[in-house]
C-alpha cells in the first residue's frame, strides 16, 4: 500500500503515524504510534487501523535515553514489522524561523536554513531534522516535507511579535515566533466541527504536554502565543522554567560564572516540574507523589495557567471558549477541573461527570465559557499539510465530527 509516514519529535516523546491512500487519494490511518517517557520511563505503543495494539513495550531508561534512540528504535520497528509502500515522509520541524510560513519541501538548501535555528531550539530541532538528513541518504527520491510549529503564528500583529528591544535585532530574526502551531491548528479545526458558532469567536486552547503554550484565538486565528523566539517562555514545562526575569539570568552568569552552554542546560533541562519538585518532570508522578514539592510544582503550574489565561483573555477582549490538549490536557481530569476553578471568575463552571469521563464538552450548563478537552493529532495535520504539498488529495476519511467522547492517544 502507498504510504505517508509522519515524525513527530516532542520533548519527552516521539510520536509516528502511518496514513495509507484508498483509491480516491483519501488518507487512511495504518499506525499509530509513539515513545513517550524518554530518559525516564520508556515505552514504545502502537495500534493499527482497528485501534488494536501492534506493539506494547517497556525499555529501561538506559536503553532509550534520548530521541535519538527513540527514533531508532521506532524506524528499527516500522521497517522490521510494517510493510510500506513510502510516497513521502511529513516531519514536524519545531522552528521555522522568520522565513518559512508555510509547509515547504525540504532540500539540501532547505535543510542548511534549518540547522540555522538548532540554538533555537536545542530540544527539538536536531531531533527533527536528523531523521530526514538520515532519509536523504537513505531514499533520496523520496518527498520529505518539513511542517512548521511557528508557522501558524506568522500572522500575529506586530505589537504581538516584538520584543522591547532596539528594532534591528527585529529585523534579524529576533521575534516572538510561538510553538505548537501545529496542534492549534488541528485543535481549532476539530473546534469548527464540534462548535462552529463559538470556534469563530475568542477562544484560548491550552497545548499542556511535556512542552506546554497556551494560545489566544481570534476567529480561528492565532494572534497571541505565551511562547515566544525560542520554546522557554511562558509557562513552566516538564523540564523548562517558563517566564523568567532575563536579570535571572544575568545574575546566573556574573555572580555563578556560568557559561552560556551552562545556562542552556539549566533552562531547558533542570527547570520546570523537575526544577520545582526535585522529584520529576511527569505530572502523572507528581500526582501520584504525596511530597510536598511535587504538590508544589504542580500548584504552580495551574497557578502561571490561570495567569496566562488572564493576559490571552485581555489580549482577545474577552473570551467565549477555553480547550485543553495535549498529554497533560487531555489526560488528566484532576488538572483540568484545578484549572477551571482559576478561571471561575471568567464565568467558568465545569461539569464534573462530563470532565472525569472525559468528553469533548465538560463546561456546565451555566458556565459562561465554553470548556472542551480535545485531543490533539499533530501527526494527522501534517499528513494534510505533506499531501496538499506534494499534490495530492487532501481529502482525508478522518473526519470526527460525530464523535462524542474523546479519542485517547496510544
Ligand atoms: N494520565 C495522565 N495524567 C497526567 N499527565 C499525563 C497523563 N498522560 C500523560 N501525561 C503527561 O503528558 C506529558 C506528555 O505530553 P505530550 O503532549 O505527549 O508531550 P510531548 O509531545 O511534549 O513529548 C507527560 O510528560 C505527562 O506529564
Ligand atoms: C515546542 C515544544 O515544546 O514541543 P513539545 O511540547 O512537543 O516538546
Ligand atoms: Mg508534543
Amino acid at each position: 500500500m502507498d504510504a505517508i509516514l509522519v515524525l513527530n519529535a516532542g520533548s519527552s516523546s516521539l510520536k509516528f503515524q502511518v496514513f495509507g491512500f484508498d483509491g480516491s487519494g483519501g488518507l487512511q490511518r495504518q499506525v499509530k504510534g509513539q515513545i513517550d517517557g524518554v530518559g525516564t520511563s520508556p515505552r514504545l505503543l502502537a495500534i493499527g487501523p482497528d485501534k488494536k495494539p501492534l506493539v506494547d513495550q517497556a525499555y529501561s531508561p538506559g536503553d532509550v535515553p534520548d530521541l535519538p534512540a527513540a527514533t531508532n528504535v521506532a524506524g528499527t520497528w516500522l521497517r522490521k514489522t510494517q510493510g510500506f509502500k513510502l510516497t513521502a515522509v511529513g516531519h514536524r520541524v519545531v522552528h521555522g524561523g522568520p522565513d518559512y510560513a508555510e509547509p515547504i519541501q525540504v532540500d539540501e538548501d532547505v535543510l542548511r536554513n534549518l540547522e540555522r535555528y538548532v540554538p533555537l531550539a536545542p530540544l527539538h530541532q536536531p531531533n527533527n531534522l536528523a531523521p530526514i538528513r538520515a532519509l536523504f541518504e537513505r531514499r533520496p527520491e523520496l518527498p520529505q516535507v518539513a511542517c512548521f510549529d511557528t508557522a501558524f503564528h506568522r500572522g500575529h500583529s506586530a505589537l504581538a511579535d516584538h520584543y522591547a528591544i532596539p528594532e534591528r535585532f527585529y529585523a534579524e530574526g529576533v521575534r516572538r515566533y510561538g510553538f505548537h502551531g501545529l496542534s492549534y491548528e488541528y485543535v481549532s479545526g476539530r473546534l469548527r466541527e464540534i462548535a462552529p458558532n463559538i470556534a469563530s469567536g475568542r477562544v484560548i486552547i491550552a497545548h499542556l504536554g511535556s512542552g506546554a503554550s497556551m494560545c489566544a484565538l481570534s476567529e480561528g486565528r492565532s494572534v497571541e502565543s505565551t511562547l515566544g523566539f525560542t520554546a522557554l517562555d511562558g509557562l513552566p514545562m516538564g523540564t523548562r522554567c517558563g517566564q523568567i526575569d532575563p536579570g535571572v539570568i544575568l545574575y546566573l552568569i556574573t555572580e555563578k560564572g556560568m557559561t552560556a552552554a551552562q545556562v542552556q542546560d539549566l533552562l531547558y533541562r533542570e527547570c520546570g516540574l523537575k526544577g520545582l519538585s526535585g522529584i520529576s518532570n511527569d505530572v502523572r508522578d507528581l500526582l501520584k507523589s504525596d511530597d510536598a514539592y511535587a504538590a508544589f510544582a504542580l500548584d504552580y503550574f495551574v497557578y502561571r495557567i490561570g495567569l496566562y489565561a488572564g493576559t490571552l483573555a485581555a489580549a482577545l477582549g474577552g473570551l467565549d471558549a477555553f480547550v485543553f490538549t495535549a498529554g497533560i490536557g487531555e489526560n488528566s481530569a484532576e488538572i483540568r477541573a484545578r484549572i477551571v476553578e482559576k478561571l471561575g471568575w471568567l464565568g467558568a463552571e465545569l461539569d464534573q461527570a462530563a470532565n472525569t469521563a472525559g468528553e469533548l464538552v465538560i463546561s456546565s450548563e451555566a458556565s459562561r465559557i465554553a470548556l472542551f478537552a480535545v485531543p490533539t493529532d499533530e501527526e494527522l495535520m501534517i499528513a494534510r499539510l505533506t499531501l496538499e504539498l506534494i499534490g495530492a488529495d487532501k481529502k482525508d476519511g478522518l473526519g470526527e465530527s460525530t464523535r462524542i467522547s474523546a479519542e485517547r492517544s496510544p
